[in-house]
């Protein structure tokens, strides 16, 4: 008999619940679990999703669940915590949020959980290293969906730019989820044709605007919570491509936010770069050879990212 897959979602706000419906749609997993602190919230989550049931393309059970539905979990994805009011930056939930996963991570360890975590609360790349050190887990089994929906944003641009179908475009967004991101367009290519080759020379096609397709990817949630105060269909479509990544060892591409040991010259730290991503977790960090400018914008990503994690009181990251 093959092995049921379960996965646990904590946190069913926008995220959650967009994630909870994707995974549905798509029929990823075979049981599904939804813990919230607002139990209305996930019961009325719950019962609207089963009736979806009969055209969703396989049969997921779905329930209401705690902590101890942990313990036989394949994946357990965090998506609790606060969001971005407008204005906000990512690094300025760390308070609010850094407190909440201790307990959150916590409690899933406390009951014997030994699957894989994934992160995606902000600001993700702190709070991913930081559920790394609470959960005691390898860090190749802890992974934050890091640029994952940067790079999709960055994919869907250039596509619209250069009018060819999305899933042709090879391009990654890189570093912290957040204002100090950067584009490698050394290794950005439509359908294998590099993107810099593109502009050479052509009346069309312009360095300048693709400098300003970067600028809306760096501030797409800015953009979108001024209008609809969150953003979550994206990063949750995002979350799904990830899940199936893992649960079906596919070995996919991703940029997710993972441990950096040396790779890139960086140490110690969780932050968006290519992986590759199978049951195990992260199977190994794809090292681009970036050009001197991309470094060093990286390296200018990692410090902000330790200096927001060193600034936190010490007995938090322990
Ligand atoms: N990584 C990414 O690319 C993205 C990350 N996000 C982040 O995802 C997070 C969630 O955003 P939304 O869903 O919009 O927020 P939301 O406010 O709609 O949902 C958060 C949920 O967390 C729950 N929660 C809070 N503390 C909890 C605890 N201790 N245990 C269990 N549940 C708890 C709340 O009851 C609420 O239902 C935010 O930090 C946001 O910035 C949002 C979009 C993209
Ligand atoms: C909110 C957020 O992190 C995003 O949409 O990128």
């Amino acid at each position: 008999m093959e092995r049921v897959n379960r996965v646990v979602v904590i946190g069913t706000g926008f995220v959650g619940s967009s994630y909870a419906f994707a995974m549905l749609n798509q029929g990823v997993a075979d049981e599904l679990v939804l813990i919230d602190l607002n139990k209305d919230k996930t019961e009325g989550d719950v019962m609207d999703l089963n009736h979806g049931l009969p055209f969703a393309p396989s049969h997921t059970k779905i329930w209401h669940g705690d902590y101890s539905d942990c313990k036989q979990a394949d994946l357990v994805v965090i998506t609790a915590g606060a969001n971005q009011k407008p204005g906000e930056t990512r690094l300025d939930l760390i308070e609010k949020n850094a407190a909440i996963f201790k307990s959150i991570v916590h409690d899933i360890m406390a009951n014997g959980f030994d699957g894989i975590l994934l992160v995606a609360t902000n600001p993700v790349d702190v709070l991913t290293y930081m559920t790394w050190k609470f959960s005691g887990l390898p860090a190749h089994r802890v992974i934050g969906s890091g640029t994952i929906l940067d790079t999709a944003r960055f994919r869907y641009l250039i596509g619209d730019y250069f009018d060819v179908d999305t899933r042709n475009i090879h391009a990654y967004i890189i570093g912290e989820h957040g204002d100090s991101e950067l584009p490698v367009w050394s290794h950005a290519n439509v359908a294998g044709k590099s993107v810099k080759e593109l502009i050479r020379g052509s009346n069309t096609y312009q360095m300048e605007d693709l400098e300003k397709l970067f600028i809306n990817v760096r501030d797409a949630a800015y953009h979108i919570i001024d209008r609809k105060g969150a953003t979550y269909y994206g990063i949750a479509m995002g979350l799904v491509r990830l899940t199936k990544a893992i649960l079906h060892n596919e070995n996919a591409v991703l940029t997710v936010s993972t441990f950096l040991s040396g790779q890139y010259g960086q140490e110690d730290l969780y932050i968006g770069v290519p992986a590759i991503i199978n049951r195990a977790g992260v199977r190994e960090v794809v090292e681009l050879g970036l050009d001197p400018d991309e470094q060093e914008k990286l390296h200018h990503s990692s410090e902000l990212l330790k200096k927001t994690m060193n600034a936190l009181d010490g007995g938090m990251i322990q």
